[in-house]
């Protein structure tokens, strides 16, 4: 194949053979960062009950109108509702009852008086708290002055005034973060039917990898593919697993993968997909290793290689393998380019398995600037991606800054854990000069 691609094409190809995973019933903390698939309606009025918005007194207002600290109204304490609280005590006229942030308000009150604005029934100026009830364990009594009026509903937060029952929670296609996840729980839900996170298997492969924390040996270098993308799928939204490096030998690659896709809804590999004599992925995947009277293809499509009109990324690989048809995308060894081939392809994958509505990261149009380094050159008819340190725009609706981080090596390990985005260089572009402005992607 000596076709050329483009970025758009490949990404195109790539993502017409994914489909959103199958809706499954999750718990609350299982489907952090799913898709929900179907709309949730508010079964009950929340709050389910008016509840006090402060710890005080519950009140008559006629009781403490033109209440002030001169002439308190005094008021007899008829007992303690905390909250949770299941049967609160009747205020009736001249009477108050003792009331904590989220008691019900008992029946016969109207108001809620903050402690600040009584004495706190100690008899003296205005009280900063209430006594600890471990300290009077027979909850209040006595007499209450109160130094302030209040008017009826006030400090009091309604049935209903946060979300009223049946009223649409949350929509189908939302993306559940901390904040729809506890609007699930406040409304009782346990569970909800959500796309599950795709399992994500991440392999690297060489036989010059050694872990990191292991001593290297001569031409060693520690594999930090597979943490590198291990991490950024997690990020992504996937459920990682993260398989070791594997030798640069077709059987054992064959082998891995064979082992692997029991537990894969994609299947990612770096290295091995050049045009070295040791570039195995190609041979094990690709079909060209295949043993005499053995099916090239024996994993379903085979995948494909192919050489994109990018860099970094040049050399990818993809196809469907195995009897479920397991997307497997082979990315390039060179840690950049395995990288920034992860965030162009395999991450919207990923976002399609979940059943994302975009699964592209968002771009910014920022100003490029270079400092004293002279202009950039861009190979022509490559799409290039540069990393760059972006600067947000000082105000709103403002185009923003971004400075290339190092060079373009895709090699360049320690540039790379110092950017924060990626600067496209178009296709049509053959250099990059102070000032020129530029699709920027943040990576966040
Ligand atoms: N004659 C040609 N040589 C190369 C071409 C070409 O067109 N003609 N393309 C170059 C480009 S572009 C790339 S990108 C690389 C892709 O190579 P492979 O995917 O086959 O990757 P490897 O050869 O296995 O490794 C490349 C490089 O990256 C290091 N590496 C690999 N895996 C890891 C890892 N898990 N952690 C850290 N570093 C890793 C590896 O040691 C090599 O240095 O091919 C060019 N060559
Ligand atoms: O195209 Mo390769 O991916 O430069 O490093």
């Amino acid at each position: 194949m000596t076709d050329i691609w483009s970025v758009d094409d490949h990404l195109a190809d790539v993502l017409a053979s994914v489909r959103p995973l199958e809706p499954i019933e999750l718990s609350l903390p299982e489907a952090q960062g799913c898709v929900l698939v179907e709309d949730v309606t508010v079964p009950a009025p929340l709050p389910p009950f008016d509840n006090s918005s402060m710890d005080g007194y519950a009140v008559r207002t006629a009781d403490v109108d033109g209440a002030g600290p001169e002439y308190p109204a005094v008021l007899t304490v008829v007992g303690d509702v905390a909250a949770g609280s299941a049967e609160p005590p009747t205020v009736a006229p001249g009477q108050a009852a003792r009331i904590m942030t989220g008691a019900p308000l008992p029946p016969g009150a109207e108001a809620v008086v903050p402690v600040e604005w009584t004495d706190g029934g100690a008899g003296g100026g205005p009280a900063d708290a209430m006594t600890a009830h471990a300290a009077d364990p027979s909850g209040a009594g006595g007499e209450v002055r109160v130094h302030r009026a209040v008017r009826a509903g006030q400090y009091v937060r309604r049935r209903g005034s946060d979300v009223g029952a049946g009223t649409l929670a949350l929509r189908a296609g939302t993306v559940l973060g901390p904040p729809q996840l506890g609007l699930l729980a406040a409304i009782g839900r346990g569970s909800v039917p959500v796309r599950p996170r795709p399992r994500v298997v991440v392999m690297s492969t060489g036989s010059e990898l050694v872990p990191p924390g292991e001593e290297l040996g001569p031409g060693r270098i520690h594999d930090s593919n597979s943490y590198v993308l291990a991490a950024a799928a997690r990020d992504a939204g996937g459920q990682v697993y993260r398989v070791g490096a594997v030798a640069d030998d077709a059987d054992s690659l064959r082998a891995a993968v064979d082992d692997q896709l029991v537990r894969a809804d994609v299947l990612v590999t770096s290295g091995g997909v050049s045009v070295g004599a040791y570039d195995v992925v190609k041979e094990a995947l690709g079909g060209a290793g295949a043993g005499p009277g053995e099916e090239p293809m024996a994993w379903g499509g085979g995948v494909e290689f192919r050489r994109l009109a990018m860099q970094p990324g040049k050399p990818q690989g993809f196809g469907l393998v195995g009897p479920d048809r397991v997307p497997l995308l082979a990315l390039p060894g060179n840690p950049v380019s395995a990288y920034v081939s992860f965030e162009l392809f395999v991450r919207p994958v990923i976002r399609a398995l979940m059943g994302c509505a975009d699964v592209n990261r968002p771009r910014v149009r920022a100003v490029v600037r270079l400092g004293d380094a002279g202009p950039l050159a861009s190979p022509e008819g490559k799409r290039q991606f540069l990393r760059g340190a972006y600067r947000p725009p000082s105000v709103p609706g403002g185009t923003g800054e971004v400075r290339p981080v190092g060079g373009a090596g895709s090699h360049l390990i320690a540039a790379l854990a110092q950017a924060d985005s990626l600067i496209v260089v178009p296709e049509s572009r053959t250099r990059v000069d102070d000032g020129d402005e530029l699709d920027v992607v943040p990576l966040g």
